[in-house]
Order: C-alpha cells, then sequence, then structure tokens
C-alpha cells in the first residue's frame, strides 16, 4: 500500500518538475514577446489575445478539471508573463535577440 503511494508520488513529482519547466519554457518566450513589444511600443497586456487564449483552453480542456479551474491557472500564467514584460519595458533590448 505504502509502496503504490509512494510509487505514485514519484510520478507526480516527474511530472511537476516537466509541469514547472514548461512554464519556465512559457514565461522565456512571452519575456521574448516583451522585448517585441517594448521595442515596437506595445503595451504588454493584449486583452483580446488574453481572450482568445481563454477560449482555446475552454475548447482544448478533456477535463476532469472544469473550464473555469483551466482558465484560473491560464489567467495566472498570463499574470506572470505581463509581470515579466513590464521588466522588459524597463531594459535594453538584447543585441543577441536583435540582429539587425
Ligand atoms: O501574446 C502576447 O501578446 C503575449 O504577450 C503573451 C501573453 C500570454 O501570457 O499568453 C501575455 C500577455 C498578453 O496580455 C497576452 C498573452
Amino acid at each position: 500500500m505504502q509502496e503504490d503511494l509512494n510509487a505514485m508520488r514519484r510520478l507526480i513529482d516527474v511530472m511537476d518538475q516537466t509541469l514547472l519547466d514548461l512554464i519556465n519554457q512559457r514565461i522565456a518566450l512571452t519575456r521574448e514577446i516583451g522585448y517585441i513589444k517594448a521595442r515596437d511600443g506595445l503595451a504588454c497586456r493584449d486583452e483580446a489575445r488574453e481572450r482568445q487564449l481563454c477560449l482555446r483552453i475552454t475548447m482544448g480542456n478533456n477535463g476532469p478539471i472544469s473550464d473555469s479551474a483551466a482558465q484560473r491557472i491560464f489567467e495566472l500564467l498570463m499574470q506572470e508573463s505581463r509581470r515579466h514584460q513590464a521588466q522588459c519595458q524597463d531594459t535594453e533590448y538584447p543585441t543577441a535577440r536583435n540582429p539587425s
């Protein structure tokens, strides 16, 4: 019984690390977008894109989590993206990302 529990928890630990790595990769991408927005004078928040994303999340949610739980998770992710993008507004566009 304890062995079954431990085996399941090890699976969860591996999955959590994968999720964390993916979340950090997502943030890295949104930071790239942040530099582009800063360069082009665009606002961090794009409400139309956020609505589109929430719709896509609802359409793609196969459960068992509820649509509102899925939306809360993604709203938190987007909030964190915007926080990182705000930092990009204050820093120079890295030349390594700007080959031109
Ligand atoms: O797609 C963008 O424009 C982004 O900046 C990415 C992102 C996101 O995290 O998905 C972040 C902030 C915007 O309000 C919308 C979406």
